[in-house]
């Protein structure tokens, strides 16, 4: 039988997941491969993957999608790894790179720089811009040293009231229902287990690991972030029709 293929993301807030797995009878079942966000939303649309976890930005591409986990990458509130870095303050900001590695936190930018702090800006990919995304551990340690950083997930939930899903668990077709009980136990072994990963982890100067990864990343997929993703999923439309 082949094996499913698994794409995963690559930063440090998608360990206690690959932990899961990799601690599991489940890794003689799928090829796991660790990818930047953008290329797992990719390969989940070029059927290059079974399983992803998937921005939800993505999600709109991937036609017939499932979300076959009650586990996500989200936050409620700060997140800490998820920025608009900035040279001005927002409300004076004119132009904004985005992230090649992102797909949802790009899209979030956008809604929130129109939605929340109501500032029309050009996005360019000129390394010269007054603000730029960015996600996952490059971000690590960088809010103290640059003028203005606004973390997404807190300005979201400002905005809204509701934490946010960066990231769920989807596949692009049926899976066995047994395996996907397999998938699930495997990744709530990981999230138990935090504790001895944290222990395995080196320290990183720039990041306090366990508040990051036990408090900041918030992996519960519960019904206010459905209702987030839903909400996001209806301004991401507004905004292609927009700009279309
Ligand atoms: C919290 C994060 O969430 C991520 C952001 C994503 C995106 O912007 O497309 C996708 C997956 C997540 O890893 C992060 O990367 O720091």
């Amino acid at each position: 039988m082949s094996r499913i293929r698994v794409s995963a993301v690559s930063y440090t807030n998608t360990k206690p997941f690959v932990y899961g797995l990799e601690h599991s009878g489940i890794m003689d079942e799928i090829d796991l491969t660790l990818d930047i966000p953008s290329d797992c939303a990719r390969k989940l649309i070029d059927n290059k993957a079974d399983i992803g976890l998937v921005p939800v930005a993505a999600l709109l591409n991937i036609p017939g999608y499932k979300i076959l986990s009650d586990f996500c990458i989200g936050a409620n509130g700060a997140v800490n790894s998820v920025f608009i870095f900035s040279t001005k303050p927002i409300g004076e900001v004119k132009t904004v790179r985005l992230d090649l590695q992102s797909r949802t936190s790009n899209a979030l930018a956008r809604i929130l720089l129109r939605e929340f702090w109501k500032v029309d800006v050009v996005f360019s990919d000129s390394p010269d811009t007054d603000a730029y995304v960015e996600i996952g551990d490059r971000t690590f340690g960088k809010a103290e040293k640059v003028p203005f950083a606004y973390d997404l997930a807190e300005a979201w939930k400002s905005f809204t009231g509701l934490p946010f899903a960066f990231a769920v668990w989807a596949s692009n077709r049926e899976l066995e229902p047994s395996f996907i009980t397999r998938f699930n136990e495997a990744l709530s072994y990981g999230l138990e287990h935090r504790p001895e990963l944290l222990k395995a982890l080196p320290p990183n100067p720039d990041i306090d690991l366990e508040d990051y990864l036990l408090h900041k990343i918030d992996y519960a997929l519960t019904a206010d972030k459905k209702e987030a993703i839903d909400l996001f999923l209806s301004y991401l439309k507004q905004i292609y029709a927009i700009s279309t």
